[in-house]
């Protein structure tokens, strides 16, 4: 996958190209990355890319032609999806992760100051999305979240090809709780089934504590989910034990 960053802070993104599973990964070969900053595209001699808001009001506004020029110049290299980071857009979740995973490349356009000219969104963003509702200071740390989620759904991204079958979201449940050694640590103990050796039992447990996590703390996903006989059986016993 070659993603491409318009930014004006480039270096930032050094933290998942230089780093972790992403890092080793980029060094595999397994995904590519060039950051093209607006600002060599700006049309005065002082760079500017951003400037007051017309009807007034608080901080700047990015302007449409440099990052349009930043976006062309991008597109040159490739035709990946232009994707807008913002508040406003729709919300980053697994399932659109893993539909962005599926794609060549991505040209992913961070804003900074207020946000950028609406005329832009109109003319050169295919899709705008939001990592949540909160306010940060710029597209940067949206973008490498939303890099990070969907790089390691990319088949040799994560060493061991279960793994992101087992993240939270990727069946639709919460994660299960998971434990390593010491066996006992302050006087709580590693549930004895985790160590009983019995591949089958473990595979229950882990899914009624997923379950049961995602029933009391997102039974939103539960609403959305259609469940397997396994699964629903479960459920029963975690809403009968939740009773008593
Ligand atoms: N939430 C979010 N999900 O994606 N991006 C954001 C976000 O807060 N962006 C900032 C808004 C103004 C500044 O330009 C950058």
């Amino acid at each position: 996958m070659y993603i491409q960053a318009v930014t004006l802070f480039g270096e930032m993104f050094r933290s998942i190209t230089e780093h972790g599973v992403t890092g080793r990964a980029l060094q595999r070969g397994l995904w590519q990355f060039d950051a093209v900053n607006p600002r060599q595209f700006a049309d005065n001699k002082l760079g500017y890319i951003d400037d007051r808001p017309f009807g007034g009001g608080p901080g700047m506004i990015m302007m449409a032609e440099p990052l349009q020029a930043a976006i062309h110049a991008a597109k040159s290299q490739q035709n990946g999806r232009v994707i807008y980071l913002s508040p406003q857009g729709a919300p980053l979740t697994h399932r659109k992760a893993a539909e962005l995973a599926k794609l060549d490349g991505l040209i992913l356009v961070c804003g900074r100051y207020e946000g950028i000219d609406e005329r832009l969104l109109t003319s050169s963003i295919d899709e705008e999305i939001s990592i949540g509702d909160f306010v940060v200071s710029g597209g940067e740390l949206p973008a490498m979240m939303l890099m990070d989620a969907v790089l390691r759904l990319i088949p040799g991204v994560l060493g061991d090809a279960d793994s992101a079958g087992q993240d939270s979201f990727a069946n639709g449940l919460l994660d299960c709780p998971h434990y390593t050694r010491p066996i006992e640590f302050q006087g709580m103990a590693v549930p004895a089934v985790l160590r009983s050796g019995n591949h089958a039992l473990i595979a229950e447990w882990r899914l009624e504590q997923a379950l049961r996590r995602t029933l009391l703390r997102r039974p939103d996903l539960l609403a959305e989910r259609e469940l397997t006989p396994e699964e629903s059986r479960l459920l029963r016993k975690i809403r009968q034990e939740e009773r008593d």
